[in-house]
C-alpha cells in the first residue's frame, strides 16, 4: 500500500461536506489502496460541530483513514496537500442567482490561493465547489501565482451528470447507457447544456442523444431549461441547496482528474480558457475535457450548431462580467 496522500476539504461542517466526507474516506475517489489523512477546515465558531463530524469519522473504523486533522488555520488545513475540495462558502437561497454570493464568498478564494501558494504541494488539485464556482477558482488561482493554472478548477460535473439522467430518462434508458454530455460555460443560469455529442446506447446500438430521443425541440428548450434551473429546483423543493448530488460530482470530478478518462469518454469541468470554441480567455469555463496521468485536455473540433454557439458566447460574457465584479470587490 502507498504512503497516505493529504487531502483538504473546506466547509467540513457544512452539509455538502457531510456526504463527501465520507465517500473520500472510504476510497471512492483515490482508490481502495490509497491511504488518506483528511484536513477539516471550517471558520472557528463550527469548530464544535466539525468535532462531531470526526467523531462520525472515526466511529465509521474506515481501514484507508489514517488521520483526521480539524483545524480553522489555512496554513494547517493547506499544509503539504496532494488534493483540495473547496466547498466552504455560503449557498444561495431561494430567488437568488450564484452571482449574488460574489460579495460575500470571493474573499474566501482569495485568502484560499495565497493559503495554497504557500503551504500545498505544487501539484496539489483544487477543484472549487463553492459558488459562484467558476469565478472563486479563478480568483483562488490569480493568488496563487506559484501554482500553475491548470491546478484549478471548478466543478460543472453535477450540472453533467443532471444532464445525463434527464437524456437516460427520456430515452428510456439506464443512466450507464448515456455518455459525453456537455456543459459548456459557467455554472449559472447561462449555462448551456448540450446534447449534441451524447451517446446513447439502445436497443444494443450506440447512437446520438437526438436519434435515441427524435426530438429536437426538446433537447433544445426544456431539456436546456431543466439544466440551467435545476439547482433553484432543489432549492425550492429542499429549502436548502443540493448537498448529496453536489457531494457525488465532487467526488466524480476528483475521481476522473485523479484515475483519468476511459477511450471515448469526456467529462466536464470548468477549467482556465485557452479561447477555445470562442470562449473569452483568462475566465474559468466548463468544457469537454479528456484526462490521461492527471493532466487535462479540452477536447478540440467538435461542431457547434449557430443555437448553441449563440448560448455559448452569453455564458462566456457573463463569466467576464463576474471575473470584473470579483476583483472590484477584493479592491473595495
Ligand atoms: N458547484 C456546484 O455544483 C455546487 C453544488 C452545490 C452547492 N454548491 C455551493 O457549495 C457551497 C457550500 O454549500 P453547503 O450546502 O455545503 O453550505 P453549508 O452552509 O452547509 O456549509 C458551508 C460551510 O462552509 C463553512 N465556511 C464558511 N466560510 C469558510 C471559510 N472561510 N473557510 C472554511 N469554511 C468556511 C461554513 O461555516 C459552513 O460550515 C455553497 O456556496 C453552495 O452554493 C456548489
Ligand atoms: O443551485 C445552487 O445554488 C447550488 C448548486 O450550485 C446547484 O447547482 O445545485
Amino acid at each position: 500500500m502507498s504512503e497516505p496522500i493529504r487531502v483538504v476539504v473546506t466547509g467540513a461542517a457544512g452539509q455538502i461536506a457531510y456526504s463527501l466526507l465520507y465517500i473520500i474516506a472510504k476510497g471512492d475517489v483515490f482508490g481502495p489502496n490509497q491511504p488518506l489523512i483528511l484536513h477539516l477546515l471550517d471558520i472557528p465558531v463550527m469548530m464544535d460541530v466539525l468535532q462531531g463530524v470526526v467523531m462520525e469519522l472515526a466511529d465509521c473504523a474506515l481501514p484507508l483513514l489514517h488521520e483526521v486533522i480539524p483545524t480553522a488555520d489555512p496554513a494547517v488545513a493547506f499544509k503539504d496537500v496532494f488534493a483540495a475540495f473547496l466547498v466552504g462558502a455560503m449557498p444561495r437561497r431561494q430567488g437568488m442567482e450564484r452571482k449574488d454570493l460574489l460579495s460575500a464568498n470571493v474573499k474566501i478564494f482569495k485568502e484560499q490561493g495565497e493559503a495554497l501558494d504557500n503551504y500545498a504541494r505544487k501539484d496539489v488539485k483544487v477543484l472549487v465547489v463553492g459558488n459562484p464556482a467558476n469565478t472563486n477558482a479563478l480568483v483562488c488561482s490569480k493568488y496563487a501565482p506559484s501554482l500553475p493554472p491548470e491546478n484549478f478548477t471548478a466543478m460543472t460535473r453535477l450540472d453533467q451528470n443532471r444532464a445525463r439522467a434527464q437524456i437516460a430518462e427520456k430515452a428510456g434508458v439506464p443512466v450507464s447507457c448515456v455518455s459525453n454530455l456537455i456543459i459548456w460555460g459557467n455554472h449559472s443560469s447561462t449555462q448551456v447544456p448540450d446534447a449534441s455529442h451524447a451517446k446513447v446506447m439502445k436497443n444494443g446500438t450506440t447512437m446520438s442523444a437526438a436519434d435515441a430521443i427524435q426530438n429536437d425541440s426538446w433537447l433544445k428548450q426544456e431539456f436546456v431549461e431543466t439544466i440551467q434551473k435545476r439547482g433553484a429546483a432543489v432549492i425550492a423543493a429542499r429549502k436548502m441547496s443540493s448537498a448529496m448530488s453536489a457531494a457525488n460530482a465532487a467526488a466524480d470530478h476528483m475521481r476522473s482528474w485523479f484515475m483519468g478518462t476511459s477511450n471515448d469518454e469526456f467529462v466536464c469541468m470548468g477549467v482556465m480558457s485557452d479561447g477555445s470554441y470562442g470562449a473569452p480567455k483568462n475566465v474559468v469555463y466548463s468544457f469537454p475535457i479528456t484526462i490521461k496521468n492527471g493532466k487535462w485536455s479540452i477536447v478540440q473540433g467538435l461542431k457547434i450548431d449557430d443555437f448553441f454557439a449563440n448560448m455559448m458566447n452569453l455564458t462566456g460574457q457573463e463569466l467576464e462580467e463576474e471575473r470584473k465584479e470579483a476583483f472590484s470587490v477584493i479592491q473595495a
